[in-house]
C-alpha cells in the first residue's frame, strides 16, 4: 500500500546512483524496489524517467531574521525558496532576528513563527554571546541544534560577538551538553586593525575590503577555537570557509583528535574577487570571495571528501541596505543564494569538474544529517527515512531569473548566471510541495 509512487527515477545515495522505484505511505518511504515494479493504479504516481532523486537538502545555515527583521526576508519567503532549491530542512541562525536567539522565550518565540510559517522542515540555532550563559542549557533543553558565536563583529549590533572568556566558558557547557559549537571564524582584532589603515587612507575599493579580512584572519581565529576545543572537549563546526588553507588546518585538527567539521557555501565556490569588482554588492558577504586559485582548491577538496557541509549562508537584506551607499564597507555583508545552491553544485561541480552525484548527496544531505544526528530520518533516501527529496533534472540548462526567486527581495548575485541542472520536484514528509516551477498548496503542518 503506498499514497505516492515515483517511478523509474535515478537514487542519489551518498555511495551509490541506481535506477529504482519508490513507494511513499504516510510520509516515509516504504518501497525500493526494481524500476518498473510498482504500478500507479490510483494513487499519485510521477514517473521520474531520465531524472534524478537525491535526498532532500538539508541547509544547515539560513538566516530568516524572523521575528524583527521579517522586512528582510522571513520563515514563508524563505522556506519557499528552499522547497524552489530542492532543500527540505534548514537550520535557521539565531541571528539577524531582533530579538536574536539568545534565550528560551526567544527560543520559543521563533519557534512558534517556524511553524506557523514555514513550509520545509527546520531546526534552530541559538546563539552564544557575552550576555547569555546562564541560558545556554535552558536552550539545549528547549531543542537547539547547536549553538553559534561570532568570533568578530556580526554585523548587527543585536548580536555581540563572543571574546574568549565567553567562549572558553559557554564552550565548556555546550560540551556537557553534547551539544555543538558553531562559529564564525575571522580575527576581530586583525579585521580592526586593518580596516583603521583603510579608512586612514581612503582605500574603499572592493579589493580594499577584502583586504581587510584576509584569509590569516580567518587562520588565525580557526587555530585559536580549535585549541579552545582541545581544552574543552567542545564539539565544533567551522562556518563558510573561504579558503583552502583553513581545510588543510582542519585536516590536521581532524588527524588530531578534535571533533571539528568544516562548511564552505556556494558563493565561495561560484564566484571569485574578480566577479565581487564586477557585481559590487550583491556579492559582498564575510569572509569575502578569494582570488581564482582558491575557488579551484576548495573544489578539489570537495573532490578528496575533507569539507564535510555545503550550506547557503542566505544573509539577504532589503536592496537598500545593498545599495544607498557607493561604499563597499558600508553595505550588508550577506548573500542570498539558498535557492541556487543545488543549481551551483551540479552546474559547477558535476558538470564542470566531475564531481560526483554522490558527493553532492553527502556534502548536501548525508554529512549535516549525521553531523547533527538527523540520520534517523532524514540525509539519505532508504526505507523507513522520512519521503524529502528532490527529482531533479540534471541536464537542463536554464538562466535564473529574478522573477523565479522566492526571496522576499528579488536580488542574488546568481541573476542572470546559467546553470544546468533545474528541480523538477520536491517532497517534504512525502508531500509534493514544488512542481512545474510553482510552489505547490500546502497545508502548513506543524514540525516535529
Ligand atoms: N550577520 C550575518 O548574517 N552575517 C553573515 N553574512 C555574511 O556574509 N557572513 C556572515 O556571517
Ligand atoms: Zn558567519
Ligand atoms: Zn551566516
Amino acid at each position: 500500500m503506498h499514497d505516492t509512487i515515483i517511478q523509474f527515477g535515478n537514487i542519489v545515495t551518498e555511495n551509490e546512483v541506481f535506477q529504482a522505484d519508490l513507494g511513499l505511505l504516510n510520509g516515509k518511504i516504504t518501497t525500493i524496489t526494481e524500476a518498473g515494479k510498482l504500478k500507479g493504479g490510483n494513487v499519485q504516481t510521477i514517473n521520474a524517467k531520465g531524472a534524478h532523486i537525491f535526498p532532500g537538502l538539508i541547509d544547515i545555515h539560513c538566516h530568516f531574521n524572523e521575528p524583527g527583521r521579517e522586512l528582510w526576508e522571513g520563515f514563508e519567503t524563505g522556506s519557499k525558496s528552499l522547497a524552489a532549491g530542492g532543500v527540505t530542512t534548514f537550520f535557521d541562525m539565531p541571528l539577524n532576528s531582533n530579538p536574536a536567539t539568545t534565550t528560551k522565550e526567544r527560543f520559543q518565540r521563533k519557534e512558534q513563527l517556524a511553524i506557523e510559517k514555514a513550509i520545509v522542515d527546520y531546526r534552530l540555532w541559538a546563539g552564544l554571546v557575552p550576555d547569555n550563559l546562564n541560558h545556554l542549557e535552558q536552550l539545549h533543553l528547549e531543542g537547539a541544534i547547536g549553538f553559534k558565536a561570532f568570533m568578530s563583529e556580526s554585523g548587527t549590533d543585536d548580536f555581540q560577538y563572543a571574546d574568549n572568556e565567553t567562549l572558553l566558558k559557554g564552550m565548556s557547557i555546550i560540551a556537557k551538553v553534547n551539544s555543538i559549537l558553531a562559529i564564525h571564524a575571522e580575527s576581530n582584532e586583525m579585521i580592526n586593525y586593518l580596516t583603521e589603515i583603510a579608512v586612514n587612507e581612503k582605500k574603499f575599493s572592493v579589493r580594499d575590503y577584502c583586504q581587510t579580512r584576509p584569509i590569516v584572519s580567518e587562520l588565525e581565529a580557526v587555530e585559536r577555537i580549535l585549541r579552545y576545543s582541545e581544552l574543552t572537549g567542545c564539539k565544533i563546526h567551522i562556518c563558510h570557509v573561504s579558503s583552502s588553507k583553513i581545510v588543510e588546518r582542519i585536516i590536521r585538527a581532524k588527524e588530531a583528535g578534535i571533533d571539528v567539521t568544516v562548511e564552505t557555501c556556494p558563493h565561495y565556490l561560484y564566484f571569485s574577487l574578480t566577479e565581487f569588482e564586477e557585481i559590487g554588492a550583491l556579492a559582498k558577504c564575510a569572509p569575502p570571495l578569494r582570488e581564482k586559485e582558491e575557488v579551484e582548491l576548495l573544489w578539489h577538496f570537495i573532490q578528496r571528501g575533507d569539507i564535510d557541509i555545503i550550506s547557503s549562508d542566505h544573509s539577504p537584506s532589503p536592496p537598500d541596505l545593498k545599495f544607498q551607499s557607493n561604499n563597499i564597507f558600508d553595505v550588508w555583508g550577506g548573500i542570498a543564494g539558498c535557492q541556487s545552491m543545488l543549481s551551483v553544485l551540479l552546474t559547477e561541480g558535476y558538470h564542470k569538474r566531475g564531481i560526483p552525484l554522490t558527493t553532492i548527496a553527502q556534502v548536501t544531505a548525508y554529512n549535516p544529517a549525521k553531523r547533527f544526528g538527523l540520520l534517523a530520518n532524514k540525509g539519505t533516501i532508504r526505507v523507513g527515512a522520512d519521503a524529502d527529496f528532490v527529482i531533479v533534472d540534471i541536464e537542463k540548462p536554464y538562466t535564473l531569473q529574478a522573477k523565479e526567486l522566492y526571496y522576499r527581495h528579488k536580488i542574488s548575485p546568481y541573476v542572470g548566471e546559467q546553470f544546468i541542472g533545474k528541480v523538477k520536484y520536491t517532497f517534504t514528509n512525502g508531500k509534493c510541495i514544488f512542481a512545474n516551477d510553482k510552489i505547490q498548496h500546502v497545508d502548513l503542518r506543524v514540525s516535529k
